[in-house]
């Protein structure tokens, strides 16, 4: 079951190198599909996910108007994926409609709806950016959390947030609120671009129930290797 916990994101350039990826992995049961990909490649990899009875997690992060969100819902939904994202921030008259839009283009597609899960506030984002930068007055986890309750009063099925935050948001939002932690870095890998970051063992025990982790594995000399550390890791905390 750990491995169902670890969401592997396919941040490539295109098409071949996904499916490389994909060959060095076989171990990995769910996958990402995010902005890079699906900009450069389209929806072939989700056929190439599907075909090898895979998970996904289309990762669009959509932010607009109501009415678009809605349309690139519809659309998204009828591949039939796992998850799929938007940002809370859209606010949420979008979020609404985003929830709506999965249902219309599942059934349209005679496929399941995916769960949507809000984007809460990016992991690449730190506490003196949101303040300086940003312009936001509240702290951020009390952030993070008021974009949680909105996307789940709005019907969504869970948020993504950093695992820094999941402590507060499992609490508030209760047991069958999903909570998907990008942002983790076993101690042995480089933080990047991450700034809210905990291992992987901690944001499990915090109460994720999903961790994204990709470039300590796919950047790993030996992705195999990474990977199976990280899983030794988190069966110390089952
Ligand atoms: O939606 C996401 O998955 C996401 C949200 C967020 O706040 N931060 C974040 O890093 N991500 C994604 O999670 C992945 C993290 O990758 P690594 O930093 O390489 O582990 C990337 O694909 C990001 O697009």
């Amino acid at each position: 079951m750990t491995n169902e916990r670890i969401i592997v994101p396919l941040d490539v350039p295109d098409l071949q190198r996904a499916i490389t990826l994909l060959d060095r992995l076989p171990q990995v049961n769910f996958w990402k599909v995010g902005l890079e990909l699906f900009t450069s490649s389209g929806p072939t990899i989700l056929e190439v996910l599907k075909s090898r009875q895979k998970r996904i997690f289309l990762d669009l992060k959509f932010h607009d108007i109501p009415n678009t969100v809605a349309g690139a819902c519809r659309g998204a939904a009828s591949y039939g994926v796992d998850l799929l994202t938007v940002h809370a921030s859209a606010g949420k008259d979008a979020l609404k409609a985003a929830t709506d839009a999965v249902q219309v283009g599942a059934l349209q597609a005679g496929v399941q709806p995916p769960k949507l899960i809000a984007i809460t506030l990016l992991t690449s984002i730190s506490s003196l950016q949101l303040a300086k930068d940003l312009k936001v007055p509240l702290e951020l986890p009390e952030y993070a959390l008021t974009m949680a309750l909105m996307a789940q009063e709005s019907g969504f099925k869970g948020a993504v947030c950093s695992p820094q935050e999941v402590t507060h948001l499992r609490q508030v939002c209760g047991d069958d609120f999903l909570l998907v932690c990008p942002g983790v870095r076993p101690i042995w890998s480089h933080q990047a671009d991450q700034k809210r970051s905990l291992t992987p063992a901690q944001a499990i025990l915090a109460g994720a129930n999903y961790l994204v982790i990709g470039r300590p594995i796919t950047a790993a000399p030996e992705p195999e290797l990474a990977w199976q550390k990280i899983v030794a890791e988190l069966n110390t905390v089952k």
